[in-house]
């Protein structure tokens, strides 16, 4: 029991209330704590107001919209906590209301789509999804009636966590209004501007303790805040043809080339997250600062950094200085950051954070043992519990049931049938099997 039941609920009061501008889709914790806020601390943030839609449930909008949309943003430090509220989404929605989505995104005022949709939602939409309920399906739906109403060009922005975000919505959309209807396709060719962004701010699932520590701080009730570190950043690259948010006054970063920024935060950030997660919960931790705080995990998270290292160049990137950052942002032990959260879709996250480092080693004439650690701590956990969120889980159990060597190729083979089919790489990645757990088996 939380004992704030006397207390109000928050809500917006005489705080503004911006025009819809934005339309978000994935109304989940991280673009509360990023975009939402990059947005509020844009300097015309009154101009810019977001409708934010959720995936799959309509719980996140439910409790959002009885706030009026607004909520806490928790920066979390080691030395304590700080509270905004953010006013910045003005409407929360039940993903499902294709129809509303559809009357925003067709009307003329709205002039960026922002995702932030999980890296598994891309694959599933280019698989195809004739049904229409997954996110690209019904942004793909919302651009028909925007192309109807003749209302103009217009920005999609990925804020998920893939290499080279825009163009892979590019594809992903471009596939599925083909599959539609070529004009549509066309249209979308010309009008749509899909922006690559690299998106940082570590923000785990809220808990039921994070939400007392508001009410007792703040003496509200907030159903809807977020936990995040202090820490945030955002580059982005390409064009905004109907205007965008001054996301620059809040330390958001335009840049012509981004791949490198990608790179460093993907392999760097996300790739020792990754290990963490495989490795830290083989060995028995829970969050990410406990498992750091083991030096097995430790030692595994820096031979990746160092070959991951040598394929990020150029001065500014800063990579000793980004590196000692991340030690002390993971070490922030205030935040749980809950490895089992890290660790689900991994065949679709391996494939980004350990299959280019572990092929530009081999090219380079190295063992890229680090990045195929990495895939052994996944195989490892994979082999370990019958508990998985990932898209390919069925391909995995199928896999469990081979033994040796063949269930590791099996494995590997849903991360990068290239590896898959170099049987030193899979005799390398085996071999590691056992570098995280005795206990672990692999049979
Ligand atoms: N949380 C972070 O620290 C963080 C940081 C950087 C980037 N990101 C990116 O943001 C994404 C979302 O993170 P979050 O913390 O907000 O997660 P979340 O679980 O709080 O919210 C994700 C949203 O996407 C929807 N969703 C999830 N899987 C889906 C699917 N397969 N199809 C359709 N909709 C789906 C959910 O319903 C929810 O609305 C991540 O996957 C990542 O790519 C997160
Ligand atoms: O969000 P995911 O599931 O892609 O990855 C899990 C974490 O690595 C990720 O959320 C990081 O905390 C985040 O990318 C930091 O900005």
């Amino acid at each position: 029991m939380t004992g704030d039941q006397g207390l109000p609920r928050l809500n917006r009061g005489t705080r503004p209330k911006p025009p819809i501008r934005i339309v978000h889709l994935g109304l989940g914790a991280f673009h509360r704590s990023h975009q939402a806020w990059y947005t509020q601390h844009a300097g015309d943030a009154a101009e810019w107001g977001i409708a934010a839609f959720t995936g799959r449930r309509p719980d996140a909008a439910d409790v959002l919209a009885e706030q009026d949309g607004v909520f806490t943003v928790v920066e979390r430090s080691g030395r304590g906590d700080s509270f905004e509220v953010v006013g910045s989404i003005v409407e929360a929605v039940d993903g499902s209301d294709v129809g509303r989505l559809t009357e925003l995104v067709a009307a003329p005022t709205t002039a960026v789509i922002t995702l932030t949709i999980t890296e598994s939602a891309y694959a599933a939409d280019i698989a195809g999804s004739a049904e229409g309920s997954t996110p690209l399906a019904r942004l793909v739906t919302a651009l028909a009636a925007r192309r109807d109403a003749e209302s103009g060009p217009i920005a999609v922005v990925s804020c998920d966590n893939l290499a080279e975000n825009g163009d892979v919505a590019r594809q992903a959309v471009g596939a599925l209004a083909r599959a539609r209807d070529g004009g549509l396709a066309a249209w979308i060719d010309a009008n749509v501007s899909f922006v690559s962004t690299s998106v940082d701010r570590i923000t785990p699932r809220t808990t039921q303790a994070d939400l007392d520590v508001v009410a007792a701080s703040c003496g509200y009730r907030d159903l809807a805040a977020v936990v995040t570190e202090p820490f945030h950043n955002w580059i982005l690259s390409g064009d905004f043809p109907a205007g965008r948010p001054h996301w620059e006054d809040a330390g958001a970063v335009f840049v012509d080339h981004i791949e490198p920024f990608e790179n460093r935060k993907l392999w760097l950030l996300n790739g020792s997250h990754s290990i963490l997660a495989y490795a830290g919960l083989l060995r028995g931790h829970a969050t990410v600062a406990e498992a750091l705080s083991d030096d097995v995990c430790r030692g595994a998270v820096e031979a990746f950094w160092d070959e991951a290292s040598r394929h990020l160049s150029g001065d500014e990137l800063q990579i000793p200085k980004y590196r000692k950052a991340l030690l002390e942002r993971f070490g922030n032990s205030r935040i749980a950051h809950h490895l089992i959260q890290i660790a689900m879709d991994g065949t679709t996250k391996l494939r980004m954070r350990a299959v280019p480092v572990l092929a530009a080693e081999r090219s380079a004439g190295r063992s890229g043992d680090g990045a195929a650690r990495m895939i052994a701590a996944w195989l490892a956990y994979v082999s370990s519990t019958t508990e998985l969120q990932d898209p390919l889980a069925a391909d995995i159990q199928d896999a469990k049931t081979l033994d040796g060597e063949h269930r590791t190729a099996a494995l590997v083979a849903l991360i990068s049938t290239e590896l898959a089919n170099d049987a030193a790489t899979v005799s390398q990645i085996h071999g590691q099997l056992d570098s995280f757990a005795a206990t672990t088996s692999h049979a």
